[in-house]
């Protein structure tokens, strides 16, 4: 006889159980555990659960069919959204099917740009909270907050303060929407294990007047401390998450405000483990991109001069990595710098604008040439092979812009990566129309197919989604100490170098992507071997097979049998210790 007790969890080595006196009711209605109709009739009547399902028993692809036909009829985008991040809360293994199975179709209902839409309606459309909340009053007791999330082995955390949500500005405590979407594509391409991963939101009050005054908001109805005061609690967080999820507990920093981007980067980067998705993440993805149009252009990285709208996180990011690519091409740095043109709401980064409109991160590209205000004229002088855009400002590619970037270039290379969809600088259509279906497009949300002269022409996502889970995979497994701008080059090469040329010609910079997990593995794969070669991993002895060890890490979004075979009747091994014990 079972002893009647709490049902208790258990984590060992990664695997979870659950004490075989969870009955079988709570079992249809956790989320780890519910199997819905997949339970077999003889599971069903083992549990006690028989008669509480419908008779047929279904298997896990029909529903995951089911779920599609149900998902894809909802004729609303916020719709769709709460719809998978419910089944997320009732079915998980289901949900990451589901998010596997149809990659394309579901991405941009729980990520960009849907996620924009449910951050800015966050307040109201809660229904399962996720996540957690450190605000601000928990200053000095930020580990004691940390201590009430109730798993113990957290690998990865998304912490945004939601100081600049996408390009939508300061969102404050509804900015908890990114990092559970972020999170979630952590478990779905990563494969980092759903309960090793956390998001954080941390709720330091919102500085737009508009959402701190809504009715029903959320969070914290105060202003942003200032910068100092900030850096303490931050200081705290850092050495909390430490103390309660040890050094190598990876922390993605997210959508924060420009300068406390930049501001906690530089503070963090090499003391723990820790990289920041919009800076880091953002600039692997558009070096990616631009090494794809070199490759498949055949020019090389001194027949390019690129220019960037905007010169914020994104654009500096890039500018950096750029820099660093240069290098090891054999450039000199001030040759690489020369290439990179940065064009602010001030005009172009010249040396002859006032020195307090340049931070000590534009400085380093201001150029020795006549300032110029106007885009079109930066275009117009430059003559840009390569055009990016990371500036929040939408259409600021005009039809002239594009006109002058085909005439300029046999390939006009043209980035759109501001988030999401309504603030990109131009869309697919009018990228491929303007410039008579010469250029690559690629943009931060995603955009359809664009017909033109009679051939189909995909644009490809250039989003962070394709470096940022890999990073953690990586980064978790190899317990790393931290991330140096290596890492992020690296991941570079390795999306641009899954390109194939049928990619090429379908006018795609990236691999399409339903080989997200791909990309992640092959990038996790590169960390991992960094990590070692670097002597910044803290997993000894170095595993032989590296590939192996990394694969057995990974999470399988598929239902476990009720009774595992080491409990079935004719199993050899020892039961009597097990019996209190059924993993699921
Ligand atoms: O979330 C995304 O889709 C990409 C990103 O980091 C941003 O735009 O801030
Ligand atoms: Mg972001």
């Amino acid at each position: 006889m079972f002893k009647k007790q709490k049902p208790e969890l258990k984590f060992t080595s990664g695997r979870r159980y659950v004490t075989s006196n969870t009955t079988g009711v709570m079992r249809l209605r956790n989320k780890y555990y519910n199997k819905a109709l997949a339970f077999t009739i003889k599971e069903r009547q083992l549990l006690g659960i028989h008669g509480l399902l419908p008779p047929v028993v279904r298997s896990v692809e029909d529903q995951v069919r089911i779920k599609y036909a149900q998902f894809i009829n909802l004729n609303h985008d916020l719709m769709k959204y709460l719809f998978l991040l419910n089944l997320s809360e009732i079915n998980e293994p289901l949900f990451y099917k589901l998010l596997e199975s149809y990659t394309e179709k579901c991405l941009p209902y729980v990520y960009t740009p849907t996620v924009g839409l449910a951050c800015q309606r966050y307040s109201y459309i809660q229904q399962f909270p996720r996540g957690l909340y450190i605000t601000y009053k928990d200053k000095g007791h930020v580990l004691n907050v940390l201590k009430n999330w109730p798993e113990f082995d957290v690998r990865v955390i998304v912490v945004t303060d939601g100081g600049r949500i996408l390009g939508l500005g300061d969102l404050g405590a509804n900015g908890m929407g990114i990092s559970v979407g972020k999170i979630t594509l952590y478990t779905a391409f990563g494969k980092v294990r759903p309960h090793q991963c956390l998001p954080i939101c941390l709720d330091v009050g919102c500085n737009t007047d508009a959402v701190r005054e809504e009715p029903y908001y959320m969070g914290l109805k105060c202003k942003r401390p200032p910068t100092d005061e900030y850096n303490e609690f931050v200081d705290e967080f850092m050495e909390a998450v430490v103390k309660r999820f040890g050094q190598n507990c990876l922390i993605q920093f997210e959508d924060f405000g420009n300068s406390d981007a930049f501001r906690f980067l530089d503070r963090y980067r090499y003391q723990y483990c820790m990289f920041n998705d919009d800076i880091q993440g953002t600039a692997a993805v558009g070096v990616a991109g631009i090494i794809s149009a070199m490759k498949c252009t055949g020019t090389d990285w001194k027949s390019h001069r690129i220019l960037f709208q905007g010169a914020g996180e994104a654009a500096i990011g890039i500018a950096k990595l750029l820099v660093i690519a240069f290098k090891k091409a054999g450039f000199k740095e001030e040759q690489a710098r020369n290439s990179i043109f940065l064009r602010d709401s001030k005009g172009l980064i010249t040396k002859d604008r006032s020195p307090d409109s340049l931070t000590e991160n534009k400085l380093p590209f201001a150029k020795d040439m006549p300032f110029i205000y106007k885009l079109e004229d930066c275009v117009r002088e430059i003559k840009p092979t390569i055009l990016i855009g990371a500036s929040s400002q939408p259409r600021s590619f005009t039809k002239q812009i594009l006109r002058m970037m085909a005439l300029y270039n046999a390939v006009p290379i043209i980035f759109a990566l501001s988030n999401p969809t309504a603030k990109s600088e131009c869309t697919a259509f009018d990228a491929y129309m303007n410039t008579k279906g010469k250029c690559f497009f690629a943009s931060g949300s995603p955009f359809p197919p664009v017909e033109y002269g009679g051939r189909t022409r995909y644009t490809s996502q250039a989003n962070n989604a394709y470096i940022f889970p890999g990073i953690g995979l990586g980064a978790a497994s190899s317990c790393i100490k931290y991330l140096s701008p290596d890492i992020f080059l690296n991941a570079a090469r390795i999306v641009a170098g899954l390109c194939t040329p049928e990619d090429y010609a379908q006018g795609r910079l990236y691999p399409p992507l339903t080989k997200l997990s791909h990309c992640a593995f092959e990038i996790a794969m590169a960390v991992f071997t960094y990590a070692h070669i670097k002597d910044l991993s803290m997993v000894s002895p170095k595993p032989t097979d590296i590939r192996a060890f990394l694969t057995h890490q990974l999470y399988d979004a598929k239902y476990e049998p009720v009774i595992p075979s080491w409990l079935q009747p004719d199993s050899k091994t020892d039961q009597k210790d097990k019996l209190n014990c059924i993993e699921c």
